[in-house]
């Protein structure tokens, strides 16, 4: 039985750290473990324009703990009014790694996001020709539509119609949660890639509604059936090279998940890769783990994998059920089974 697995340092291609004393609560979580993570941008308010992302960015780093090596890779929130040329410029200067679209609505903090696409097309062609790539909350919003469904009606309905219009642009497809997802995403060998979360691995929408309602459990996109679970497992213990982890840790106090209208997150970052590694050992794929964690994504990004190295041993890792935070406690991700694996 393998004892000890050493893989290159991981990467987080998608990960809210909030802004205030939530981030510094919260980022020596992730900067422990990742050497860089894709930020997302949904801050109130969001982080739209070039100057918030190099503004947020310092804040970012101002907040690194003394000793820890980690780089944000700044995103910009598209919205109808972003400019083409701004965005141009943050990518020129290595400021902006990614542009991420939130469907106006589907989310925590997407008010401002989009509502009619077409009014986003001069600056989605602007990306293809610089190669930037698009992240995307893929959920339609339609009033009319099942949440189980919103993932796999935006693949038809949002997300075909945009690659076919811009064929040369790069796609990624945000924390996927159905096999309709892990399907497409195979189906399309070029300029599209997929983040699969922690949590996504683990739970099914049973996790959050048997035996009485569990809001810790609850996120966006919903989990939805056993089945689609084991897709997105096959998927990211396959060692393909379009999936890659993107936690999605996404930091709510207590008091705003245990609400009558409780806020959609998980917070993954202190317990990810313990987790990970059970998955994967799970699906005898602790090969398969370095791939996913931290080759995959720097390759779609057209990245360098990280040099330096994280050690996971085999004991129980201890880690806290929840971190302190000036703004009250946040609960950390119970992935509900023993794991065996300590970083
Ligand atoms: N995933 C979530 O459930 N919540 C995220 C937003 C998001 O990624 O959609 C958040 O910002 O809280
Ligand atoms: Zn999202
Ligand atoms: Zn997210």
């Amino acid at each position: 039985m393998t004892q000890k697995l050493t893989i290159r340092r991981p990467d987080d291609w998608h990960l809210h750290l909030r802004d205030g004393d939530m981030l510094r609560a919260v980022l020596p979580h992730t900067s422990r473990h990742f050497a860089r993570a894709i930020i997302m941008p949904n801050l109130v308010p969001p982080v739209v324009t070039a100057n918030d992302a190099r503004a947020y960015r310092d804040r970012i780093l101002a907040a690194v703990p003394e000793g820890d090596d980690f780089t944000p890779l700044m995103t910009l929130y598209l919205t109808e009014n972003t400019d083409p040329a701004d965005v141009a410029a943050a990518h020129a200067e290595g400021l902006v790694k990614a542009v991420k679209l939130y469907p106006a609505g589907a989310t925590t903090n997407s008010a401002s996001g989009v509502a009619n696409f077409s009014n986003v097309s001069k600056v989605l062609e602007k990306m293809a020709e610089i190669g930037l790539p698009l992240c995307m909350h893929g959920e339609v919003t339609d009033a009319d539509i099942d949440i189980f469904d919103r993932e796999s009606v935006f693949i038809d309905r949002v997300l075909d119609p945009i690659r076919r219009d811009h064929p040369e642009l790069r796609v990624i497809m945000e924390h996927i949660t159905t096999s309709n997802a892990v399907d497409y995403v195979r189906a399309n060998d070029t300029n599209l890639g997929a983040t699969i979360t922690t949590h996504h691995l683990v739970i099914n929408r049973n996790h959050i509604l048997v035996g009485g309602i569990k809001p810790h459990y609850y996120c966006l996109p919903v989990a939805k059936r056993e089945e689609h679970r084991l897709a997105l497992r096959d998927a990211a213990t396959s060692g393909d090279a379009r999936f890659f982890l993107g936690t999605d840790s996404a930091p709510h106090t207590d008091a705003n998940k245990l609400l009558p209208c409780g806020c959609a997150g998980c917070f993954t970052a202190p317990n990810t890769m313990a987790i990970l590694a059970e998955v994967f050992e799970q699906d005898n794929a602790l090969d398969k783990l370095e791939a996913f964690t931290s080759l995959n994504g720097p390759a779609f990004y057209g990245l360098a994998p990280n040099e330096a190295t994280l050690t996971l041993s085999r004991n129980a890792p201890e880690y806290p059920s929840h971190v302190d935070t000036p703004e009250g406690p946040v609960t950390i991700f119970d992935p509900a089974m023993p794991l065996n694996w300590t970083v």
